[in-house]
């Protein structure tokens, strides 16, 4: 049995307080949660909700970081810095990252062996366009995303690892792929990492969908034979959505 685990992405969204206002009023909130729950604010407000989230049932995850431990990279931000922090898992390689800062799939895998250098829980992040849906290349553009960006892993990180599968046409459009589709997308992802590294790895990794998610698509969702868990962006940056969301 794989435990669920929702996240809230919370992109470049809230000031330092208001970052606090949130985890506060979600403590009491998401205490009896079934699954994991993990927020991840902006690289300013990680350490302030790291402190205020310890002994909690919340867990804290960066949305991006650098793959070298150090150096002349100005603007960024080490692995080595959150774990420093205690942070626990990191978003990698999410679209708009590809999409806005051009990351490739090779910077994404740089990154997930970096992030277990350090000890952080890699979630990354695959999906395709409209573009690409439409012309039925879905399954081979998250085929070669898994098999470059998920490369030289071992058969234990690759058990502790998450995917989250978030088709681009689905994120802020309030669009959802139906639940049996991303869960058929969701199948072919844990086949494809059944082919790397061994059906008994792959059972135990767990997938999120991501894409618009809201309190009232989450149960479905959940419902799905290979859907674990979730990574919400908009629905996450309020109290009683995120919290609904996560109390499914
Ligand atoms: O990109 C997402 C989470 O990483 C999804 O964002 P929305 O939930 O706002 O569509």
């Amino acid at each position: 049995m794989r435990t669920p685990i929702i996240a809230g992405n919370w992109k470049m969204h809230k000031t330092l307080e208001e970052s606090l206002e949130l985890v506060k009023g979600l403590k009491d909130e998401v205490s009896k949660a079934k699954c994991q729950v993990v927020v991840c604010p902006t690289f300013l407000s990680l350490a302030a909700v790291v402190q205020e989230l310890k002994g909690t049932n919340i867990d804290v995850g960066a949305q991006n970081m650098h793959f070298e431990d150090q150096g002349a990279y100005t603007g960024e931000i080490s692995p080595v810095m959150l774990k420093h922090l205690g942070v626990k898992y990191v978003i990698i390689g999410h679209s708009e990252r590809r999409q806005y800062f051009a990351e490739t799939d090779d910077m994404v895998n740089k990154k997930v062996l970096a992030a277990y250098k350090h000890g952080l829980i890699p979630i990354v992040c695959v999906g395709e366009t409209l573009n690409e849906r439409e012309s039925n290349s879905t399954f081979e553009i998250i085929g070669n995303q898994i098999k470059k960006g998920l490369a030289n892993l071992t058969s234990e990180q690759i058990e502790e690892l998450i995917v989250a599968y978030e088709p681009i046409w689905a994120i802020g459009t309030g669009k959802t792929a139906t639940a049996q589709d991303a869960n058929s997308v969701i199948k072919y992802i844990r086949d494809k990492v059944a082919q790397m590294y061994g059906k008994e790895s792959a059972e135990k990794m767990r997938i999120q969908y991501g894409g618009s998610v809201k309190p009232s698509t989450i149960k479905e969702q959940m419902a799905q034979s290979d859907i674990d868990g979730a990574l919400v962006g908009g629905a996450s940056l309020k109290v009683d959505e995120f919290a609904a969301i996560v109390n499914f």
